[in-house]
């Protein structure tokens, strides 16, 4: 994969210039995209600034994201072609960083969960995840360094994990969603892609302007909660071996770890996150769904169906207990530093009819905490493992997201 360190590195030193960089991507892209078909929009001729901390650095920005002159196609033919005028936040800030917005990566349709015609890239029989596919993709295959998604219930972890690159999932709203299509208002949180953790914890500094965020200290020996939420179903055998090996690299790098079974109020709130995501869904892509409903593929008219279904009254009791829960969730980090979990129930299914399942995601979506998918090394296909901090404190859990990552690598 290309590292973002790596290649700034090689710019700073004067042995790479911006320009080369992209048109290392752009060589990348050449010689993978016709497999991967993880683009949407290559821009053919993107300003390429010399100066900045992200100088030379090419972006994948997933389609529901603006991207000033390049289209933001939903990964829906009802918006084929629809071009925004200006920049979403993000995307802004990345260009003032002097970074280039360089493709469009492909989403499912509204970021829900009909597949993409994306492959994975260390299988193309297999699925890459959604919804962020290309973003994950993308960034699994080297053709960027860095790339935007956004989760909802588990489209920047899983697809992460599936496709083998780090990635973070940051605190809620650490990063602003202006500009990026609504699926829910409550849980749509804009995360990054790249090579390694610490590419991940260098861009999130940046993007947000928190340069703590970058080198943050794990402390000597952390505090690690294994958490393996019995309530979302056992996982397949190659997820449990990757917990396993990242619980014993975690032990290596000398944190403390101890198993750790979360209070009923966490699985209350699990169990009632696609009551607040469809009902939002509803409402937010209501013009859609009224005036456009033949042209919404299957899965998505079926969550939003759901979302018509449901009463204001249970959502608010949705949103009730998902508030309770992020009270005893903040109770529960008085005693850790961090939570290691599974990223998703396995690797890649060997379809490309789904983007598999979010059900060790979407409790941490919820409750609105910074997680980090480790890719854990030595599987035929790519399986992460997920690391989860306290509310705000992103740089920790990137910092402990790293002293795993590299005690795998050791
Ligand atoms: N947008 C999402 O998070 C949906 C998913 O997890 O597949």
């Amino acid at each position: 994969m290309l590292s973002l360190l790596e290649l700034r590195a090689r710019i700073a030193a004067g042995t790479l210039t911006p320009a080369g960089a992209i048109d290392l991507c752009r060589a990348a892209i050449a010689a993978r995209e016709p497999d991967l078909h993880a683009l949407v929009t290559l821009d053919p001729a993107p300003a390429i600034p010399e100066t900045g901390p992200l100088a030379g650095i090419a972006v994948g920005v997933k389609d529901i994201i603006d991207s000033a002159g390049l289209p933001s196609q939903m990964g829906s033919s009802i918006y084929a072609g629809w071009t925004p005028r200006g920049d979403a936040a993000v995307v802004s800030r990345l260009k003032q960083l002097g970074a280039v917005a360089l493709a469009k990566t492909t989403t499912t349709a509204f970021a829900s969960s009909d597949p993409t015609e994306t492959v994975n890239p260390h299988d193309p029989g297999h699925t890459p995840g959604g919804s962020s596919a290309g973003s994950a993709a993308a960034v699994g295959a080297g053709m960027l360094p860095l790339a935007l998604g956004t989760q909802t219930a588990g489209s920047v972890i899983r697809p992460a994990s599936y496709c083998g690159c780090a990635a973070v999932k940051p605190s809620f709203r650490l990063i602003p969603t202006v500009g990026v299509k609504t699926y829910s208002w409550a849980l749509d949180t804009v995360g990054l892609f790249a090579a390694g953790v610490a590419d991940v914890a260098h861009a999130l500094a940046l993007v947000t302007g928190r340069p703590e965020i970058d080198g943050a200290d794990s402390g000597s020996a952390p505090r690690i909660a294994v958490v393996r939420q019995d309530f979302a179903e056992a996982p397949e055998p190659e997820a449990e071996a990757a917990l396993m090996r990242a619980r014993q690299a975690a032990e290596r790098a000398g944190a403390r770890v101890s198993d750790l079974a979360l209070p009923p109020e966490l699985a209350q709130a699990w169990e009632r996150h696609r009551i607040i995501q469809n009902y939002e869904g509803r409402l937010a892509l209501a013009w859609e769904y009224d005036t456009q409903a033949d042209a919404l593929p299957p899965r998505v008219r079926e969550h939003l169906d759901a979302g018509a279904a449901i009463e204001p009254a249970q959502y608010d009791d949705a949103r009730r207990h998902g508030h309770h829960a992020r009270r005893v969730l903040k109770g529960l980090f008085a005693d850790y530093d961090a939570i290691l979990t599974f990223s998703a129930p396995g690797s890649a299914p060997a379809t490309l009819d789904s983007t598999g399942d979010p059900r060790f995601n979407q409790l941490w979506t919820l409750m609105g905490v910074p997680c980090v998918n480790v890719p854990v090394p030595g599987q035929s296909l790519p399986v992460g493992v997920q690391v989860i901090g306290r509310f705000g404190d992103d740089g920790r859990t990137l910092a402990v997201a790293r002293m795993i990552e590299t005690a795998l690598r050791g």
